[in-house]
């Protein structure tokens, strides 16, 4: 059991992480109020891995992605079916509390939104809320340093964080998840506010990430998925009942998934034959 694990059991006791799978998401039929949005999308998120969810506008990426760490709880239309495990045990459990599983599965978003407070509030600002012990200070560098930001903000903490160029930014977004020590990150097209410098910057630091923590990635853009996903999962819209509900077409190693895809609807997407 990774210290996270063992520490998010110490804060709910139903809780517990067991197994080895970080995230097992089977999403059966998930719903806006009377509009299914997703289904039939069995979605493991492997160890120590990037898996990327790419797929035409609207089949469900940001819906199944955001659903792993209970974000869509705040929709309140939303339901679904199905279940969402993380380390062995339901992430929608009656007793567990939302704030703890986003302390744990933490979340970077598609348009860099630090706080309107200083660089070193902005990456305190979880530690705080979660009561993190410790030293506050270290705790703010070392996440400033493992999202290759330290250097250039280390003499300017009290700035406000919205002074940072985006890509600066989105790098304090991503030290802020990442100074609670989360055992998964989410990111929602991380890099889809960014110019080629920057998103080039983030997506190095990804590869540099997932040696310590999951992630899980939502991409419209095929190369970026090539170059930095070690698992894909594609995602297609069904259209046979009239409405337009997303689901998982295929998932398994990227090379796999470009090179020698399975279904040929993956093949066409993949060819370029439809966006
Ligand atoms: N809050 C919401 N209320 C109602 N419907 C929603 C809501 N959020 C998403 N949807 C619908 O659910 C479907 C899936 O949306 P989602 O954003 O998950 O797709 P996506 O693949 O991430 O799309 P995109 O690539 O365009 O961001 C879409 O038809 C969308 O309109």
């Amino acid at each position: 059991m990774s210290a996270a694990a063992e520490a998010l059991a110490d804060n709910a006791a139903t809780f517990t992480p067991t197994g080895d799978a970080v995230i097992d998401c089977d999403l059966k039929r998930v719903f806006y109020g009377d509009f299914l949005a997703v289904r039939n999308s069995h979605v493991p998120i492997e160890k120590g891995k990037i898996t990327g969810f790419i797929g035409p506008s609207g089949c469900g990426k940001s819906t199944v992605l955001r659903s792993l760490n209970r974000m869509n709880d705040l929709i309140p239309s939303f339901r679904f079916e199905g279940h969402v495990k993380y380390h062995g045990q339901d992430v929608y459990g009656k007793r567990v509390d939302p704030v703890i599983v986003r302390r744990y599965i933490g979340m970077v978003f598609q348009q860099p939104n630090p706080f309107a407070m200083s660089i070193y509030d902005n990456v305190a600002f979880g530690l705080r809320l979660n009561r993190v012990k410790g030293n506050l200070d270290e705790r703010v560098q070392r996440a400033l340093e493992r999202a290759a930001l330290w250097k250039e903000v280390k003499d300017k903490l009290n700035k406000s964080g919205l002074s940072l160029s985006g890509g600066q930014q989105q790098r304090l977004c991503i030290a802020r998840a990442i100074a609670t020590e989360p055992d998964v990150l989410l990111m929602d097209e991380p890099c889809s506010a960014l110019d080629p410098i920057a998103t080039r910057q983030v997506e190095e630091l990804m590869l540099e990430l997932k040696a310590r923590y999951t992630v899980a990635l939502v991409t419209h853009n095929m190369q970026q998925a090539m170059r930095v996903a070690d698992t894909t999962a594609f995602f297609g819209v069904d259209i046979s009942q009239g409405g337009r509900t997303g689901y998982l077409v295929e998932m398994g190693a990227t090379r796999q998934i470009f090179e020698d895809p399975q279904q040929e609807l993956t093949r066409q997407y993949v060819a370029g034959e439809f966006s």
